[in-house]
């Protein structure tokens, strides 16, 4: 398989050492100083880059007829508008706010256990996580992947940041070292709490994922998501 890497940062570094080993070429390496790229050598396109780059970088690729991987978080406030695109112009498109098998195990597990603690309102639901110091935006796209899978499984109406107000499920973000990412989801009351947590011990998981769906996704056509390439649902 031929594939472009927009954003050639640490995780597009790592995709590129998993595409290799699985005998994959990569072909591109794009990023905001590339004038031009053409589109005719690339079977599918991985994008790993910055909030306000991935939403340009999907249009393109939608543009040319190009599959389109997309990690990239921070920018879903145009995410409806790239499903639009991909389906006026019958392409293929997976965004995962994270790629890794055991985040995507993770999400169902976090989805079972809010439906179990629907009818239990002593408990409060809480959400941390944790990254390394680049990272640019929070909530990371995992807890938001996270709070929406409560809210939709559970009473509660809506996540903020750090803030519980108006019976509000509260995300807190820290930004530690070298962390490549911790999620922890907690329900307490005062006579006990029960915990579940995701650790990411390095990135390759996240790589490897986002290389399985672009296997996956050639030949295919629809907004797909890492459910549909892990065979979850
Ligand atoms: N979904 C998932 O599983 C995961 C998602 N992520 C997300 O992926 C994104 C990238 O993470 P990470 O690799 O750690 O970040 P890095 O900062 O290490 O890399 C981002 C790269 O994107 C480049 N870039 C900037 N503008 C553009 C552009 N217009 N087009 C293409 N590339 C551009 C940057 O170049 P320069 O430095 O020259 O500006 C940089 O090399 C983040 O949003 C992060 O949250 C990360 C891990 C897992
Ligand atoms: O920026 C990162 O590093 C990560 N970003 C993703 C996110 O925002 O959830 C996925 C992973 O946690 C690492």
């Amino acid at each position: 398989m031929r594939i472009a890497l927009f954003g050639y940062g640490k995780m597009g570094q790592m995709i590129e050492q998993i595409a290799l080993s699985r005998g994959h070429e990569i072909v591109a390496k794009i990023d905001e100083n590339t004038n031009q790229i053409d589109f005719t050598t690339m079977d599918v396109a991985i994008d790993f880059s910055m909030p306000e780059a991935a939403f340009g970088n999907i249009t393109k690729c939608l543009n040319h007829n190009i599959p389109i991987i997309c990690g990239t978080t921070g920018w879903l406030d145009k995410y409806n508008e790239a499903i639009e695109l991909c389906n006026s112009k019958k392409g293929a498109f997976i965004y995962a706010s994270n790629f890794s098998l055991g985040v995507n195990i993770f999400f169902e597990l976090n989805n079972y256990l809010a439906k179990m603690m629907k009818n239990l309102p002593e408990y409060k639901v809480s959400l941390e996580e944790i990254h390394h110091t680049q990272k640019l935006d929070a909530p990371s796209g995992t807890a938001i992947t996270l709070a929406e899978g409560v809210i939709a499984n559970s009473e509660y109406n809506e996540w903020k940041l750090e803030d519980d107000s108006d019976g509000a499920l509260s995300i807190t973000s820290k930004r530690i070292g070298n962390t490549p990412g911790t999620h922890t989801l907690l329900y307490e009351n005062e006579v006990d709490s029960i915990e579940i947590k995701h650790t990411a011990h390095n990135r390759e998981g996240f790589a490897l994922g986002a290389v399985t769906a672009a296997e996956w996704i050639i030949g295919k056509r629809g907004v797909f998501s890492m459910r549909d390439v892990l065979n979850l649902g």
